[in-house]
């Protein structure tokens, strides 16, 4: 089958001796695919070349077996870029209308198209509205109906969430996994690992302008997390029960006393609890997690708090960037 992309040694090199280098990556159509790195790893270089805007300086690279740069591959590809300014004289519907000809959309389709598209990335009537009243995120939510109003197959989203809210970030990952559902193909550059969590299939971390690290977001999934207990009431004896009775081996950290600025409340609690401790674990879920809470519980502890040191993607991003004497931008 052909792949929806193929890179071969994909290299951009920038007259100041930036940019990305040597990137062989293969995208089966359906697929997402996240991208991380670092600010300033090549993210971005790296998808303006597939989508044609710059050119490579070494390497090759198909879209479903197409050149990129020609007109076959540019047909199939919808793009987010990250930064981008619209023209603010002109109404949102009027833009998508722009792109829709651009696209070579017929009118009848684009007429149809739009509304719905509007809708669905929550701009709704305000499509009417002028550009320059728009905020950050009603902008980014704009780019995205630009980038789908092709109906394209691969849709490359250059950080789709970056400038929305909570509530906002939770609709584009909805909509990411519906077109997913829809059997496109999407290329994510992302910060938010909870969306590339969600989201992606594969994975591929970028520093200095290289992949350092590939993965399956599903064997990623299954790693283990260190999750903390903080418990009072802690002698020694626990810790031997509790690794006999789960076969985990727990870390003991003893909880820090309060410093003058701690209020009273706190310092009472911890003061009398001079027996709380943080007890951590590498667990492989949360399950685990919650059996554990009631090993605690049943063995007349005072459990406080439960939380996770970090997420899986988080742990796998920081491990693989962990010592690296330059993190992000080539040194140049
Ligand atoms: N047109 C250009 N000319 C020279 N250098 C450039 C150009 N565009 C990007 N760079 C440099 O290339 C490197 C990679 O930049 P890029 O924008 O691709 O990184 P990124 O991973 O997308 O970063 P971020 O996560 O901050 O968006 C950076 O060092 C950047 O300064």
């Amino acid at each position: 089958m052909t792949a929806a992309i193929h890179t071969e040694g994909l290299t951009k090199e920038f007259d100041n001796g930036r940019g990305c280098r040597d990137v062989s990556i293969t995208v089966q159509k359906g697929e997402a695919f996240g991208f991380l790195g670092p600010n300033g790893a090549g993210k971005s270089t790296f998808v303006k070349m597939l989508v044609g805007l710059i050119h490579p300086t070494e390497g090759t690279a198909t879209i479903f077996g197409h050149p990129i740069h020609s007109l076959e591959a540019k047909k199939r590809i919808g793009y987010l870029p990250e930064l981008f300014r619209y023209q603010e004289w002109l109404t949102g519907e009027e833009v998508i209308k722009l792109h829709a000809k651009l696209c070579g959309v017929d009118t009848k389709t684009a007429k149809e198209r739009i509304p719905k598209l509007l809708d669905e990335v929550g701009l709704g009537s305000r499509g009417k509205g002028k550009i320059k009243n728009y905020s950050k995120g009603m902008q980014q939510r704009l780019g995205l109906a630009a980038a789908l109003v092709s109906d394209p197959d691969i849709i490359f989203l250059d950080e789709p969430s970056s400038a929305l809210d909570p509530v906002g970030r939770k609709e584009v990952r909805s909509i990411l996994m519906k077109l997913k559902a829809e059997g496109k193909t999407i290329f994510l550059n992302s910060h938010m690992l909870e969306d590339v969590e969600a989201v992606c299939d594969q994975i591929a971390l970028l520093n200095n302008g290289e992949i350092l690290r590939t993965g399956d977001v599903g064997n990623v999934l299954q790693q283990k997390v260190t999750y903390r207990f903080k418990v009072s009431g802690y002698t020694p004896l626990v810790r031997t029960w509790l690794q006999d009775e789960t076969g985990f081996e727990f870390e003991v950290e003893t909880v820090h006393k309060p410093d003058s600025s701690t209020n009273t409340a706190q310092q009472e609690l911890v003061i009398s609890g001079h027996d709380t401790v943080w007890l951590k674990a590498e667990l492989q879920n949360e399950e685990q997690a919650g059996w554990i809470n009631s090993l605690l519980i049943e063995q007349g502890l005072t459990l406080y708090e439960v939380g996770k040191e970090s997420g899986k993607l988080e742990d796998w991003f920081l491990t693989a960037v962990k010592g690296l004497s330059h993190r992000g931008e080539r040194d140049v």
